[in-house]
This record gives structure tokens, sequence and C-alpha cells, in this order.
């Protein structure tokens, strides 16, 4: 699959950091250009955010994360990078200039998109004489975060640039959608435009507060979209009758004056003061910073639970979430996971503020989530992913044993460390052990036995011989090992001394 070797980004301001902060999180190096005096400040920060979020959003192996360059002309930034995102305030003149500069620097081959919110390609693309590599790939804040690009041609723009970008963008969990048919502002922002325009004549004609009308979505159709968008929502709606159904129900009141869609709000002091006060009454007590993290934290928060939608198959976000992550196993389980001594290194994450406890410290079942996803990574290496699953094939755990040795705070790097003991594959016999990465401590350790099942058949089975060819062989450079003192112990007290 094709991937971004080395990306730049023109512009770093709230969108042109989210950008560079996905690509370097996906393990891509990025050259910055933004005259801005406090460029570098205001990228960092969006950086710690998103690498705060990923410590929650995640447990799978992420890449190194690539090198950051700030570079001090355009010309330098766009040297040797293959994917070019131009990310400059919203202004035609400034962005067709900008294009057309980075057309005449950069590689001839480079892909080149715009985060435009509502301009088009074709008018973007006018002074470039290579536009057949550029496209709209409008994202949405926090770039780190939200998987969507709209990728929009222009008239001069390549079908094929279009593909590659598509194809690109899944190697850093993007999802890129090929709008066809050139429209200004795109289908994400006529949406939000008309919701926009309703929200702010209904303040306007003092029906609610900005705080109210938040409250409307958050508490109800928003947690719906957030899953289901608008059609399948509705489609349930309409109930076993369906969308004909709906649409015969609910159609006609699209002729009632239900709304002020049309005319637009005329956006004059008054309003805008009346908003800007209402909205500092509802939010001012909080920074933006703060704001931030508490947005990344409930996205989060969302795509984990949407990532077990659909029994566990993954629903919207969260199965893009587990195609991402699934792809991260694949690509660590190609890389040696063999430590100095012979054990499997299969996890290494950070303690997120989601697993802390009143107790200050992780809680009790996160150590279970540590092994169980450093179990995850070792039947990915050893071949165990979900097409095997998918083919009637899986291991199921039918017994094991952890013991919490000592504690792990919020921010605390972690690792597990796994060790096979004699078994013929058909079980797995696992002892795994949790260490805080900074002094070796050791916090946990796990002891498991795992069933191969055919899910079919409902009973214990071989492995086929594909998954025995992996496993065989790490079983085997275990075998001359000592046995963990801890392992097959029992839960009990120690005898009371006389
Ligand atoms: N803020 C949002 O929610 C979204 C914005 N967008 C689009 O992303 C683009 C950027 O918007 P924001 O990041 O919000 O604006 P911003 O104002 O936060 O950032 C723009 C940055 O561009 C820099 N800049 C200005 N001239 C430049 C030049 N000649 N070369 C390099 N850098 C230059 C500025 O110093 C600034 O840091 C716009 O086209 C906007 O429509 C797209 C999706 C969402
Ligand atoms: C406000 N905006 C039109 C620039 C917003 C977007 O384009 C997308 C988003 O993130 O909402």
């Amino acid at each position: 699959m094709s991937q971004i070797a080395k990306a730049a980004s023109i512009g770093g301001g709230v969108i042109g950091g989210g950008w560079v902060a996905r690509f370097l999180l996906a393990g891509i190096d990025v050259n910055v250009y933004d005259p801005h005096p406090q460029a570098q400040r205001l990228i960092s920060e969006v950086i710690a955010n998103a690498e705060y979020a990923y410590t929650m959003l995640t447990s799978a192996p992420l890449p190194k994360r690539g090198v950051l360059t700030f570079c001090t002309s355009l010309e330098e930034a766009v040297q040797d990078v293959d994917w070019i995102q131009e990310s400059v305030p919203e202004r035609l003149d400034l962005k067709r200039s900008v294009l057309a500069q980075i057309d005449v620097a950069a590689d001839p081959k480079a892909l080149v998109g715009s985060s435009t919110s509502g301009l088009m390609a074709t008018d973007l693309q006018k002074d470039m004489k290579r536009p057949e590599r550029m496209f709209v790939a409008h994202p949405f804040n926090p770039v780190y975060l939200l998987p969507l690009v709209e990728l929009v041609g222009g008239k001069q723009t390549a079908r094929a640039a279009l593909e590659d970008a598509k194809a690109r963008l899944v190697t850093i969990g993007m999802t890129g959608l090929i709008i066809s048919k050139e429209i200004d502002a795109f289908v994400a922002d006529r949406l939000m435009e008309a919701l926009w325009r309703e929200a702010l004549w209904l303040i306007k004609d003092d029906i609610c507060d900005t705080e109210t009308l938040d409250n409307v979505i958050r508490y109800s159709f928003g947690l719906r979209w957030a899953q289901m968008g608008l059609f399948e929502t509705y489609r349930v709606a309409g109930g076993e009758a369906g969308m004909r159904d709906y649409l015969s129900k609910y159609g006609p009141c699209l002729q009632w004056p239900w709304t002020k869609l049309t005319n637009v709000v005329d956006l004059d002091t008054d309003l805008v003061d009346k908003v800007a006060s209402q909205s500092d009454a509802q939010s001012g007590q909080r920074g933006i910073r703060q704001l931030e993290k508490i947005r990344d934290q409930n996205l989060v928060g969302i795509m984990q639970a949407l990532k077990v939608g659909d029994e566990g198959r993954g629903w919207g976000a969260g199965k893009l979430l587990a195609d991402f992550e699934a792809r991260l196993w694949r690509i660590a389980s190609k890389t040696q996971m063999a430590t100095g001594d012979q054990t499997l290194r299969l996890l290494d994450l950070k303690v997120p503020a989601a697993w802390i406890d009143y107790n200050g410290h992780m809680t009790e079942y996160r150590y279970t989530q540590c092994f169980a996803d450093a179990t995850e990574a070792l039947f990915q290496q050893i071949g165990v992913d979900m097409n095997y699953v998918n083919g009637g094939h899986s291991y199921y755990t039918v017994e094991s044993h952890i013991r919490l040795l000592a504690e792990a705070k919020l921010g605390d790097a972690l690792y597990v460390k796994a060790q096979l003991l004699p078994s013929d594959g058909k079980t797995i016999h696992s002892f795994m052990s949790l260490y805080r990465t900074s002094d070796n401590t050791l916090l946990s350790t796990y002891e498991s036995m795992m069933l191969h099942v055919s899910s079919k058949e409902k009973r214990a089975v071989p492995p086929l011989p594909e998954i025995i060819g992996k496993l065989k062989p790490l079983i085997e450079g275990h075998s001359a090992l000592p046995v963990p003192d801890a392992a097959g112990r029992s839960v009990g007290m120690k005898p009371a001394r006389a």
C-alpha cells in the first residue's frame, strides 16, 4: 500500500498543527513553514495534546514518533517530501499564491492537499503548472483524532491523485471520502452551516441561549449522529415500516415554517455581543487548552465505545480505529519482539488519566487490560488476526491468575514481557510480567491458559498449521528459560507463624 514517506505542513495554526501531530504520531517526519512568531510554541502545544490523547486512545504499538523540522521558508519545507498540506488562512488570493509557490518548489510527483473548508480546488489550482496533483483535503478539528478528510478534485485534478491520497490516508488512521462533484463548502460544512444558521436565528430571536442550544444537541441528536449519522438514524425512527414510511410521515413538515434556513442572519454588533457574552457565561471559566482536553477525552471515549460496537466488530469511527490498530499490530509483529533474554516484549504504553481510580493509582481492571492487550499482540505475532477469527478459529482464555505487586501512577510508562511455558499449541500457557519502564519495577504478573477452539463447532481443536508454524519455535525457544517462581501459584494466605 502506498504510504506518506515525508510530509510538509504549510501553515501551523489550529489545523496545520493538527496535521503535524497526526503525521508525527503515525511515524512520519514533517517539515513546517509558518511565519507566525509563536508558531513553534503553538504547534508544540497541539502535539502535546495529541500525545496525551493517543495514550488514552490506543495501546496498539505506535511507530517511533516522526521528526519535526521548523523551516525558515516554504521552499525549504517542501523539499524531498511526498505530501504537502496547505493550511494557511481561508483567503483565495493567499491560498492561490501559496499553492503556486509550492508547485514550483516541490517534487513534481508530490501530492498537494489544501485544508480549505469551502474554496473550490478549480479556483485554487489556477496558477499551478502541475494542477493534476492538487486537491482539497478538508479535515476536521482536532485533525489528530477525527478521521475524516473530504477529498475534492478540481477541473484539472487527476482522479489517480485522489485515489492515491485516499490510500495514503489509511496509513495515518484517516479515511478519505472522495466527493465526486465539486461544490463549494463540499458536504460536511454545508450541513454544519445549516445548523449554524438556524442556531444563530434561535439566539437572535431570544428562543434560547448558547448553553441551552448546546445542551439540546449534546443530550439528544448529537449522540445519535456520532454513531449513525442522519439517514440510518431516521430509518430506525421509521420503525418496521422503514424509510418510505418515515418520509411520508415527516416529509410534509418540510413545507411548514419550521426553519429560517434560507434567510441569512445579520451578524451585526448586537448579535455578536449577545452570542459572545452568552458563550463567555457558559464556558469562560475554562481556558481553551482545558476545553480541548475535555473535548479530546470525550472523543476518545466515544471512539472507544464505537470500537466495540456491532457486537465487537466495531462501528463507524470505532471501526476505523480498530482497523488502524490492527494495521499497527501487523507492522509491529513483523519486527522482532524478542527481548535480550528471549522473552517477548509485547506491549508498551503510558497510564492515561481515565485509568486512575479514587485511590490515585491505576485501577485493578486496567492491569488485566494490559495483559489482555499483550495477549492480543502475541496473537498478532503468531497470525491469529481477524482473518483467522473470521475463518472460524480463535483462542479462548480458560484460566488466569493475576498478582498486583506495586502501584502504577498517572503518566507512568509501562511494558509487558511474556514467557511461553511448555504446551502443545492447542493450549497456550503463558506467564506475563508488567514493569514500570523508568526503573524496571515489577508491578504485576499474569499467568493464563488459553485454548484453541473452532468457533463454528464450539469445541477445542488444534490450530491450523500456519499458526503452529509460528508458535512452536517460540515455545521451544522459551523452554530453556527458568520457569518463573510465581508460575503455578494459587491464591492463598501464607500460613501464620507459630
Ligand atoms: N479551524 C477549523 O476548525 C478548520 C479550519 N479549516 C481550514 O484550515 C485552514 C487553516 O485554518 P486554521 O488553522 O483554523 O487557521 P489559523 O489562523 O489557526 O492558522 C493559519 C496559519 O497560517 C499561517 N500563515 C499565514 N500565512 C502563511 C503563509 N504565507 N505561509 C505559511 N503559513 C502562513 C498563520 O501564521 C497561521 O499560523 C483554513 O483554510 C480553514 O478554512 C479546515 C477545517 C477546520
Ligand atoms: C469552521 N469551519 C468551517 C472551518 C469548520 C470546518 O471546516 C470543519 C470542522 O472541523 O468543523
